[in-house]
């Protein structure tokens, strides 16, 4: 990535290449904008990342209800962003078939309906089933416990989000 470049970038173009590195959390790139100048791209993740962390609980179980369920209504409606779409098809989950479909939306809502955000996983590095093998598992745990695993995926994508990203 062009260091040189990103740092010259005002605000709008900035938030136009950095905006999707977290799921329609345009507000991260905006903020951290301000940190600039950036020495490498792991140090504008690194601002990104310190960004979330820095949040307390509400903000952060509001960038996991940013996220669209996985095989959800928008992958159904074809409503997803570029990011999501390539992700969740990668992992097989646009080809499910209508038992895999429903097991895994059953257990979305049941996540959903426990914990008030959304099951959040990193789709690049996983498969239909240890997708839902790891929600299955996840279920069970605390709120506390599913608030950090999911934060956690969010920066496994955002990482590779931000390594896609070629300037
Ligand atoms: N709920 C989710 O985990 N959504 C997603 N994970 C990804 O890697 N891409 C998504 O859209």
């Amino acid at each position: 990535m062009n260091m040189k470049a990103v740092n010259s970038m005002n605000y709008e173009e900035f938030i136009d290449l950095f905006g999707n590195a977290v799921e329609k959390c345009p507000l991260i790139a905006a903020a951290i904008w301000s940190k600039r100048p950036f020495t490498t791209v792991v140090d504008l993740e690194t601002s990104i990342f310190e960004f979330i962390d820095s949040l307390p609980q509400t903000g952060k179980e509001g960038i996991l209800r940013c996220h669209p369920d996985l095989a959800g209504r928008e992958l159904q409606s074809g409503t997803l962003t570029a990011d999501s779409q390539q992700e969740q098809g990668q992992a097989g989950l646009t080809s499910l078939s209508q038992e895999e479909q429903e097991k895994l939306q059953h257990q979305n809502s049941r996540y959903k309906l426990k914990f008030g955000f959304p099951f959040v996983i990193c789709a690049r590095l996983n498969n239909k089933s240890k997708i839902l093998q790891e929600l299955t598992a996840r279920i069970q745990n605390q709120p506390q416990q599913e608030l950090h695993n999911g934060i956690e995926e969010v920066k496994k994508i955002c990482h590779l989000r931000l390594q896609n990203i070629h300037w």
